[in-house]
């Protein structure tokens, strides 16, 4: 396809009105922004919506402007006969059709967006393309990466999430369960009295600090900012020097974002990540990320800053993507959803093939897991792990976490065969060297012989391990080792004592969430894992795994 297709964007779901010209011939993107900035506190939500009232006309008719002055350059648009897209664009327009965040965001805000869109769209009689800004995060990574199937880290104001393709959709492999993750930082900023947006001056005083413990909390690919959040608070309440909070702050949330990304690359497959969302223009937040994939032998892309923070940019490139496939909506549709969620939208502008191809080679007697270095000996009926340093943590945080990971691995897989739960027995254990040794079991992994029976069996297990008092913490369709008669778990160091029907909850929440992410139709294998947790665990965990997937996570003012 030759013809050039030229889309407006329009951005305007929380702090940046902004308006795009994108070109795709040329690929050159135009951005005008008007950044809301508060007096003092957070964002709220009528002053936000007031400043789009105001600012988005002004950047729209700026970008329509330019459009107006490169639309002689670019191809020459013409009414013929239908068959050529180029062709639709109508004679006295600049542009083939208006994009705009269609959610998820602030209401009043997205509403302005929306109003904005369909006036320009009907005055110049181009169609209207609905955007998932979340989606525009993740794909404006993807076109200026030019990766064919990354998983993707979105580290936004109010999201936090991993994402990768599956099935003519992203699935959300992992995400925060409180707030997103500048969110968490702005509130901390705000308790010490700083102005609004916390990050970059929690970046700034990072530099001179030294590292003290903060919380740490990681449930498979999920993880959560509100323990460590209130710990920093305390601790700058404390007396702690500001610098060494922010310091320890950075060290600790990047971290968490960086392992769990390596756990979602783990077991996708993947070898190319790519980063989105506003705290992507941390410095300190990059750096590790590329130390993880060097360090594994994937590639990392992070879109310039211009690209990173909120944009209508992202909004046109993905705009001229769903336009080109078709994807253009009718006025009726074009309502905005303050919660709209990426795995919401039916990905068809990407092609089939890009889908990821996962599994273990059989005669691998090697695997690099997204924690250890796994030594496989199945003849001798041997397996040794050991958790290798992570360059990009902390040497105190690493220690630590490579230390108790591996004495409560050791101790929860014995307890969970006492409970009656196939696991591996444990022949050696060195916390030092965070190396365990442990009976080689099945003869697959569970993602490579996912049936409807050995689902179920992992939903009675998690059940036995609960009534038990103790959580798995990681349970994926990698972590458990599947024969002919059995089901075993393994990998139980995420996993910890507790009696909350909370953590029980997710603890199926982070099976379910692997089952999407990995399975071709995971629906029946959703059933079933309920089904067998049914059989022997509480209903109320049940009842609470459906609250915690309704939990709408993206507007937190
Ligand atoms: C729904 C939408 O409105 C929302 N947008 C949003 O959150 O804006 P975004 O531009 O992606 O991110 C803003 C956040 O990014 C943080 N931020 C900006 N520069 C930073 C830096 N150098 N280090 C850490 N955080 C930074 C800010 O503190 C703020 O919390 C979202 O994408 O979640
Ligand atoms: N006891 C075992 N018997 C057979 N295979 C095993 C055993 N332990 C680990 N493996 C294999 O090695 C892989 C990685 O092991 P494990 O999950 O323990 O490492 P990890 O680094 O914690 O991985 P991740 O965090 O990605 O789940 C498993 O998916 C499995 O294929
Ligand atoms: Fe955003």
């Amino acid at each position: 396809m030759s013809s050039t297709t030229r889309i407006l964007g329009i951005e305007g779901t929380a702090w940046a009105a902004s308006a795009a010209l994108y070109d795709s011939e040329s690929d050159d993107v135009y951005i005008q922004s008007d950044a809301y900035e508060p007096d003092s506190g957070g964002i709220h939500p009528r002053e936000a919506a007031e400043h789009m009232h105001e600012a988005i006309p002004r950047v729209v008719a700026d970008v329509l402007e330019h459009a107006r002055e490169t639309a002689d350059s670019a191809s020459e648009p013409r009414v013929t006969d239908g068959s050529d897209r180029s062709s639709s664009r109508q004679r006295d327009s600049p542009i083939d059709a208006v994009a705009f965040s269609q959610g998820p965001g602030l209401g009043p805000c997205l509403r302005i967006v929306g109003t904005a869109a369909r006036t320009l769209s009907q005055t110049l009689s181009v169609p209207l393309v609905g955007v998932n800004h979340m989606v525009a995060h993740l794909e404006i990574g993807r076109h200026t990466a030019e990766f064919d199937s990354p998983v993707c880290l979105n580290a936004s104001g109010a999201n936090a999430h991993l994402l990768a393709y599956r099935n003519g959709r992203y699935r959300v492999l992992g995400e925060t369960m409180d707030t997103g993750v500048g969110n968490a930082i702005d509130k901390f900023t705000r308790h010490v009295g700083w102005s609004h947006p916390g990050g970059p001056k929690v970046e700034q005083a990072a530099t001179d600090g030294e590292y003290v413990d903060l919380p740490y909390v990681v449930k498979g690919m999920d993880f959560s900012f509100s323990g460590i959040m209130s710990a920093a608070k305390q601790a700058s309440d404390d007396g702690t020097p500001l610098e060494d909070v922010c310091f320890s702050l950075q060290e600790n949330v990047f971290a968490m974002l960086t392992e769990v990304s390596e756990r979602a690359l783990s077991l996708t497959g993947s070898d190319e990540l790519v980063l989105g969302g506003g705290v992507g223009q941390n410095a300190r937040l990059r750096e590790m990320l590329e130390d993880m994939c060097d360090q594994r032998g994937a590639d990392f892309h992070a879109p310039k800053p211009r690209f990173l923070r909120d944009n209508a940019g992202m909004i046109a490139v993905l705009g001229a993507k769903m336009y080109n496939a078709g994807e253009t909506i009718a006025l009726e549709d074009s309502r905005v959803d303050p919660n709209y969620r990426p795995d919401q939208v039916p990905v068809t502008w990407r092609s089939a093939e890009s889908e990821l191809v996962v599994g273990r080679g059989d005669d691998d007697t090697e695997v690099r897991g997204a924690e250890a270095l796994v030594d496989l000996d199945p003849t001798a009926g041997r397996v040794r792990k050991r958790r290798v340093a992570k360059t990009y943590r902390h040497p105190d945080l690493d220690d630590r976490l490579r230390r108790e990971r591996t004495t409560l691995e050791a101790r929860l897989t014995s307890l969970a065969r006492r409970a009656g739960v196939p696991t591996p027995v444990l022949s050696d254990v060195d916390p030092l060297e965070a190396t365990i040794e442990l009976e080689y079991v099945g003869d697959a992994d569970l993602r490579d012989g996912l049936t409807r029976e050995r689902v179920r069996a992992v939903g009675r297990h998690l059940a036995t391990l609960h009534e038990a008092g103790f959580v798995h913490g990681d349970p994926t369709t990698r972590n458990v080792r599947v024969s002919s008669e059995r089901t075993y778990l393994i990998d139980f160091g995420l996993g910890y004592h507790t009696d909350h029907v909370e953590d029980y909850a997710m603890d199926l929440h982070v099976f379910d969430q692997s089952l999407v992410g990995t399975a071709d139709d995971p629906e029946p294998l959703r059933e079933a894992v309920q089904a067998g947790y049914r059989e022997v665990g509480r209903e109320r965990v049940l009842e609470r795994l459906r609250d915690v997937e309704g939990r709408g996570r993206y507007v937190d003012e």
